[in-house]
């Protein structure tokens, strides 16, 4: 944590400024603007072995005993006042010295920082508490820092040791405090000064649940009351759920500035890809071997009786392998124009290896018609062809995601406790799921995504992911509005108590 200052409007610049950022800036009037970042770039002096430091000193400029590395090349953009902003990226990839930068803890080697309104900054764990003193010192230190009077620091200093809620360590020196402990202190004397913008640094991760919870709480608060946010984090679904806008950086470099869902879905599929890089080699092996043995339940995350379903022509001919599976051809009734629609729309937004891809889905009522304007909690049949390149044995799995991106509803075979499918080159087979939408009005898409569970840990290798395969809105629910996103059925009993 930072000590709060209170900025009228300040400008920080590094040694120069380079010609042409990469990354446009939006057109925002400047009196609306919090911050402003103009081709920022920081370049770390990288030594050798620790004592090159001292002598780089006694030498000067007539011999160099490090190298250079940009951690942040030319980053340009802009923040209006009471907007929330995230950043996102890969371990290293330089959100952490971009905050820096921007708190002012950081000086940049390049470009400039324009930053307008007090200033309150969570950033990582270690930095800005003495953990010499207790909580309440560094709590009285912080808040005078950030120019409070004795009277204001005594009446707020209740409400942090409230917020905080660590009961006695409050009392005992900071470098004792557990690192959620410290958070929660850091989190608490950070929103105590009121800031107009507060940049939090990914500090929340280590807090626990119900902390995590509380702070989202106090962040979406803040939001209402118009105070600028700095977010960054490499929880998507936070970032999701509080910024409007999002910044992906990589290897210093911002790859990509606009609206959440479309950087997140990026940043998502990209991780996946390198993903699939990694764990490629062990599903080739496993593919290798075509069937599943029973020792390999650990490593595969799929519980025995969960085994794969590899279609015998026989099974496929008859189309009844399991359940809501089927390998006849019943995609042969889908007329070649919907394919080719399908496969044209589909590949705007699709990754994944290809090994076996979505062919064609749909989201049909009962029917059969297709679903765009669905009532509330209205069932429907979401249908899926897939096609193998190579021998694959995989899931099929469907999400229904909000305008956010964020999924909602979704299942995939091990949820169904159904039987992962193998198909040889060129086989196809169809998955038909039946579902409802218990879901508040708003538009929705279909995501699909067809995965090789690698372990028990969640991983899985990507064959093919489409993130939109139809689009469709939910009516609102004519009896009443409810205002969470997914609405399940409740039993209540009502009584007045004597
Ligand atoms: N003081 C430093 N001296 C040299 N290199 C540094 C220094 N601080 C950071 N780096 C390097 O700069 C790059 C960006 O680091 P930074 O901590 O900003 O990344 P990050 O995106 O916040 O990473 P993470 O998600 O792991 O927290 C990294 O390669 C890191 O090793």
């Amino acid at each position: 944590m930072t000590a709060p200052r209170e900025l009228t409007a300040e400008t920080r610049c590094g040694s120069s400024m380079d010609s042409s950022p990469p990354t446009a800036t939006d057109d925002i009037n400047s009196a609306d603007i919090a911050l402003r970042v103009s081709a920022l770039s920081k370049t770390y002096r990288i030594y050798g072995r620790s004592q090159d430091r001292l002598l780089q000193g006694l030498w000067g400029n007539r011999k160099q005993l490090y190298r250079e590395f940009r951690a942040l090349d030319s980053i340009s953009f802009e923040i209006r006042r009471g907007e929330t902003f995230g950043i996102i990226g890969p371990n290293g990839s330089g959100k952490s010295t971009l905050l820096q930068l921007i708190a002012g803890t950081l000086t940049p080697t390049q470009g400039e920082i324009y930053i307008k309104g007090k200033v309150s900054a969570l950033l990582e764990l270690g930095a800005g508490f003495n953990g010499e003193f207790t909580g309440r010192e560094n709590i009285r230190m912080a808040a005078s820092i950030a120019g409070l009077n004795p009277g204001e620091i005594g009446q707020r200093h209740e409400c942090i040791a409230a917020y905080a809620d660590i009961g006695d360590f409050l009392d005992q020196p900071v470098k004792t405090y557990s690192s959620g402990m410290y958070v929660r202190l850091a989190f608490a004397v950070a929103i105590s000064v009121e800031p107009e913008v507060l940049i939090i640094d990914e500090a929340l991760a280590v807090g626990d649940m119900e902390f995590q919870a509380k702070c989202m709480v106090t962040l979406k608060q803040m939001q209402e009351r118009g105070t600028t946010i700095l977010f960054v984090s490499h929880d998507v679904g936070a970032v999701s759920a509080l910024c409007k806008r999002t910044l992906y950086l990589k290897h210093g470099r911002a790859l990509e500035i606009g609206p959440t869902p479309d950087v997140v879905a990026r940043y998502i599929r990209e991780v996946q890809e390198a993903n699939n890089r990694k764990i490629n080699v062990t599903v080739s092996e496993n593919n290798d071997s075509r069937t599943t043995s029973p020792s390999d339940a650990s490593e595969t995350g799929i519980a025995p009786s969960h085994r794969t379903a590899s279609l015998t022509s026989a099974e496929a001919a008859s189309g009844a392998a399991s359940g809501f599976l089927t390998a006849a051809s019943p995609f042969r009734s889908v007329e070649k124009k919907h394919l080719a629609r399908f496969a044209e729309n589909a590949n705007h937004c699709r990754s994944g290896t290809g090994d076996v891809r979505v062919i064609y889905a749909e989201m049909t009522d009962d029917e059969g018609l297709p679903v765009r304007s669905a009532e509330f909690g209205q069932s429907v049949l979401i249908r899926i062809i897939v096609e193998a390149a190579r021998t694959c044995t995989f899931s099929v799995n469907y999400k229904i995601c909000d305008k956010n991106r964020t999924p909602v509803i979704g299942a995939d075979f091990l949820m169904q406790r159904q039987a992962l499918l193998t198909l040889e080159p060129s086989q196809q087979a169809e998955a038909l799921y039946r579902t409802s939408l218990p879901l508040t009005d708003g538009r929705y898409s279909l995501r699909i995504s067809l995965t090789h569970p690698v372990n028990a840990h969640q991983q899985a290798l990507f064959f093919d992911i489409v993130e939109i395969a139809h689009v469709f809105e939910v009516l609102p629910n004519p009896t009443a509005k409810f205002w969470t996103q997914v609405y399940l059925p409740n039993t209540l009993d009502v009584r007045v108590l004597e």
